[in-house]
C-alpha cells in the first residue's frame, strides 16, 4: 500500500525534474558558487549546548499533511525576527510546495530577517536540490533516511559537505540509524512522527537515543509540545529540539519559544 511519504516522493520527483528543464546543473553551480556567506549551523546548535542550555531549531511552517494549514497568518520575515528574539539556535523552513505550502521565497525572506542559520526543510531526492539550496541560502539541509538509499546518503552528504553546508541526517527506527552510521554528518535527527502513518511517539528519540555515535548532535524532532516533554528528553541527555507546530499555533513564535522552554533557558 502506498503511503504518504511515498506520494510526496513521487510528486518530489516530478518537481524536481520539471525545475531541472529550467535550470541547467552547470548554472546552479556557478550560482551557488556566488551565494551569500554560510552560518554555521551545527556550530550553532553545540554553541547552544555547550552553554548548558537547550538548541532549539525553531520551524517556519505554514501547513503540513497532518495537520492541514497550521498558521494561516503567515509572515515569514517576521516569524523569523520573533524566533531570534526569543533564543533560537537556527530556524528551518519548509520550502515543499504541494504538501507543506512552502516556498523557496519563504526561506530566503527569513534568512533575511535574521542572523540565524537556516535549514531547508525539504524532501532532497536529487543532487541537484543540494545546489539549489545552496543558491537559496540554505546553511543545511534534511536528507531523510526513509527517502534515500545508502548510496546517496553518502553522495548527498559528500556534496552538501563541499558547499559548506551542514547535514541532518534524520532517521525513524533502528535500521534507518544503523544506514547512517558511515554517513558523514554532525547532526544526527531522530524523527518522533513515523513519515508512513503520521503516529507520533518521543518514546522514538528515548528507544533509539543509546544507539547513536557520541559525536553526532543528537536532535529530537516532532511532537515537542509541552514543558513536560522538554524536560523528559533534557533528563534523558538530548539538548536539540527541532519544534514546528506548537510555536506556529501561537501569536508570538518566539515568546512561545521561551514559554516552552523555560522562560528564557534556551536564549
Ligand atoms: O508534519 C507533518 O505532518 C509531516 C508529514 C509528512 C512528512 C513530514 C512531516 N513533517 C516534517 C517534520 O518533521 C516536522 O515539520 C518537524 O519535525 C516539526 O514537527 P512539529 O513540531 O510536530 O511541527
Amino acid at each position: 500500500m502506498s503511503t504518504i511519504l511515498d506520494t510526496i516522493l513521487r510528486r518530489k520527483h516530478e518537481e524536481v525534474a520539471a525545475r531541472r528543464e529550467q535550470v541547467s546543473l552547470f548554472e546552479l553551480k556557478t550560482r551557488a558558487a556566488g551565494a551569500s556567506p554560510l552560518r554555521g549551523f551545527a556550530d550553532a546548535v553545540a554553541a547552544k549546548i555547550a552553554a548548558g542550555r537547550a538548541a532549539v531549531i525553531a520551524e517556519v511552517k505554514k501547513a503540513s499533511p497532518s495537520k492541514g494549514v497550521i498558521r494561516a497568518d503567515f509572515d515569514p520575515a517576521a516569524i523569523a525576527r520573533s524566533y531570534e528574539a526569543g533564543g533560537a539556535a537556527c530556524l528551518s523552513v519548509l520550502t515543499d510546495v504541494d504538501f507543506f505550502q512552502g516556498s523557496d521565497a519563504y526561506l530566503q525572506q527569513a534568512r533575511a530577517a535574521c542572523t540565524l542559520p537556516v535549514l531547508r526543510k525539504d524532501f532532497i531526492v536529487d543532487a541537484w536540490q543540494l545546489y539549489e539550496a545552496r543558491v537559496m541560502g540554505a546553511d543545511c539541509v534534511l536528507l531523510i533516511a526513509a527517502a534515500l538509499d545508502d548510496a546517496q546518503l553518502s553522495e548527498f552528504a559528500f556534496i552538501a559537505a563541499e558547499l559548506g553546508m551542514d547535514v541532518l541526517l534524520e532517521v525513524h527506527d533502528l535500521d534507518e540509524l544503523e544506514r547512517t552510521l558511515p554517513v558523514p554528518a554532525r547532526l544526527l535527527g531522530i524523527n518522533n512522527r513515523n513519515l508512513k502513518t503520521f503516529e507520533v511517539s518521543l518514546q522514538t528519540t528515548l528507544d533509539l537515543k543509546a544507539m547513536v555515535p557520541a559525536d553526532r548532535l543528537l536532535v529530537t524532532e516532532s511532537g515537542i509540545l509541552a514543558p513536560t516533554d522538554v524536560a523528559l528528553m533534557r533528563d534523558a541527555g538530548v539538548h536539540a529540539f527541532l519544534v514546528g507546530e506548537a510555536f506556529m499555533r501561537q501569536p508570538d513564535p518566539g515568546v512561545a519559544l521561551r514559554g516552552l522552554f523555560d522562560g528564557g533557558a534556551s536564549a
